[in-house]
């Protein structure tokens, strides 16, 4: 069992999605071998601090920082776009990188965080969560076709229209008219285990309500139902994009709250801007 007496920790949330963040700047808090059970024990809503994952600041030899993301089943996450909200604060606000606009090494490739100051409290981020994929070898997911937009998958009792697409972590959006419909406890794990996703997937159930506007729910890999989820939000627009539903600027309702995104183009494929905020709610030692 490990030891996390002492730890000390910041908790933070992006629209409800939070996170317990611990800075490895200056060295290994808990060690690679410890952090899957740590981050486990950290993330229980009844034994730990809660949290829908943890997160690491680490030092980089290729941007301005590092970040690193745990799931709460102590799973490593390539990305977590809340979650870089929260680092970015966290990092501007403990003194860890003064920097307005930071550049961020992830396991999803390096990203780019503005902060916008309100009497030099951070108040908004806007982060360049970079291109996605939809081709299914680079998702993963097991399938004939080159990429999975919009098709029929059985999924226990019934068949879902989905998209499969990457940014950096899998996600799989279904686009559904009502969305108060969708039993998401059933559904969402039997699709994030199906067996034509190798690597698991997260979920996202999603209703248009105009070219400019959705809403949307999300189970999570790794985390199940969460508030809110960045990628999966980033992953919904640009999938909405690319099938028409949505034009390039889109304002996601999330049940934690509100994202905004712009989608570009570039060198062939689709990227966005995600801008939101991040809140501390409290230091604390384990
Ligand atoms: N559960 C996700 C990581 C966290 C993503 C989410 N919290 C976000 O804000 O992007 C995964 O295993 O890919």
């Amino acid at each position: 069992m490990v030891d996390l007496k002492g730890l000390k920790f910041s908790k933070m949330h992006g629209i409800g999605n939070d996170f317990p963040i611990i800075d490895e700047t200056k060295g290994k808090v808990i060690s690679e071998e410890d952090k899957p059970e740590a981050c486990r024990i950290l993330c229980h809503r009844n034994f730990g601090v809660g949290g829908d994952g943890v997160l690491f600041v680490e030092p980089s030899d290729v941007a301005d920082i590092g970040y690193r993301m745990f799931n709460p089943d102590g799973s490593e996450a390539e990305m977590c776009g809340n979650g870089i909200r929260c680092f970015g604060d966290f990092v501007y606000r403990k003194g860890i990188l003064k920097k307005e606009k930071m550049t961020v090494e992830t396991r999803a490739g390096i990203k780019t965080i503005e902060i916008t100051l309100e009497d030099d409290e951070p108040v908004l981020f806007k982060v360049d969560m970079g291109l996605s994929t939809f081709k299914t070898p680079e998702i993963p997911m097991i399938s004939e076709m080159d990429e999975f937009l919009d098709c029929e998958l059985e999924v226990l009792d019934t068949t879902f229209n989905l998209t499969a697409v990457s940014v950096g972590n899998p996600h799989a959006i279904i686009f559904v008219d009502d969305l108060d419909e969708i039993d998401i406890d059933k559904y969402g794990p039997a699709i994030e285990a199906h067996e034509v996703f190798p690597e698991k997937i997260n979920v996202h159930f999603v209703e248009v309500i105009s070219k400019n506007e959705g809403k949307m729910r999300t189970w999570e890999r790794g985390a199940g139902v969460t508030l809110a989820c960045g990628t999966g939000a980033t992953s919904t627009a640009i999938s909405g994009y690319k099938l028409g539903l949505f034009d390039s600027n889109i304002l996601l309702h999330l049940p934690g709250g509100d994202l905004k995104f712009n989608v570009y183009e570039k060198d062939d494929a689709l990227g966005a801007f995600m801008k939101g905020p991040a809140e501390l709610v409290y230091d604390g030692e384990f």
